[in-house]
């Protein structure tokens, strides 16, 4: 399949600053891909560039097939920013109907673009009114125009409630359904675990990590943390068992163990049979394999 966009051995440099060294990335048509990085790690700069508003010096970097701020190019990508501004005064269809006939489109399909990203019911009211989840909506609204194949997305869910960032990443998981690539940065780690397909992490311009969650997990090979809760009164008798294990003044007792000795250790756990009233297994998150690849790269 063609991929929507394609960099090879990406590098760019402001003056004497590597910004972005030998990166190298690939989107099919429907993949999200989270861009994680320190700040100054390099992500605003490769979004500048698939965006085609600055050049690069080497490498190779294509946009549905063509030279990134080509006319191509610049009819299948869409970009938004972390901070939309819209005018207060007026109404959400008002803005979108504005935009559409700026591209030369029926102003008509204002309804239906503001409709798909859940604002059909706020779409007379004005912008001034709106939260900052609905104004980003509005963004996306927006970026929808001409059925772009690629959207480039700068922290979208920034300073926007769970239940907004749960909302906004299900319209973004109906875009990708559709084929639309979606590439987007972000600081807030823990929601870009489960809602994308890869997640690269940058640090000092160069990709230091790659992979589903589960392959950032394995690569890391951070240890497994367990935490086994006591029936009644075996407390005592449970710290026996599990010596290497430190009692919480809960008394639930806290484990650590690497990866390859988790199903063992868990064997011995149900071992001890009715001693044990609950058992959580909880993997390194996000943050924390995300510090140990920065932390590698001495960020
Ligand atoms: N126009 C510029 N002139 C000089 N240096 C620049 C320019 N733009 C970016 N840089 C440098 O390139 C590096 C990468 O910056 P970039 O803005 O891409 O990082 P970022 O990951 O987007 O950071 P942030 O999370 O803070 O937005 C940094 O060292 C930055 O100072």
């Amino acid at each position: 399949m063609t991929s929507t966009l394609q960099i090879s051995h990406l590098t760019k440099r402001f003056g004497g600053v590597e910004a972005l060294a030998d990166v190298s990335l690939s989107l099919a048509p429907g993949m999200r891909v989270a861009l994680l990085g320190h700040n100054g790690a390099g992500k605003s700069t490769l979004m500048k560039i698939v965006l085609g508003l600055i050049p690069f010096d080497g490498g190779k970097v294509t946009v549905c097939g063509a030279a990134p701020g080509s006319a191509a190019a610049r009819a299948q990508v869409a970009y938004l920013p972390e901070n939309v501004a819209f005018h207060p005064a007026l109404t959400g269809a008002e803005q979108i109907r504005h935009y559409l006939a700026l591209r030369g489109q029926d102003p008509a399909g204002a309804g239906d673009l503001l409709a798909r990203v859940g604002l059909g019911q706020a779409a007379g009211r004005r912008i001034g009114t709106y939260s900052k989840g609905m104004r980003q909506r509005v963004g996306l609204a927006q970026t929808l125009i001409g059925k772009p194949r690629l959207l480039v997305l700068d922290e979208p869910t920034s300073g926007l409630d769970p239940v907004s960032r749960r909302d906004f990443y299900a319209l973004l998981d109906g875009l990708a359904a559709e084929g639309v690539a979606i590439l987007l940065s972000s600081h807030v780690l823990t929601e870009v675990e489960a809602r994308n397909d890869l997640i690269l992490i940058l640090s000092g311009g160069r990709l230091v990590a790659e992979g589903s969650l589960t392959d950032l997990r394995q690569q890391a090979a951070l240890p497994v943390a367990l935490r086994v809760t006591p029936a009644g009164d075996e407390a005592a008798a449970l710290a026996e068992a599990l010596p290497e294990a430190r009692a919480g003044r809960d008394g639930i007792l806290h484990l650590t163990c690497r990866q390859d000795q988790k199903l063992p250790l868990l064997s011995r756990i149900a071992g001890l049979g009715a001693r044990v009233a609950d058992l959580d297994l909880v993997p390194p998150s996000l943050e924390d394999i995300y510090s140990h690849f920065s932390r590698r790269d001495g960020q």
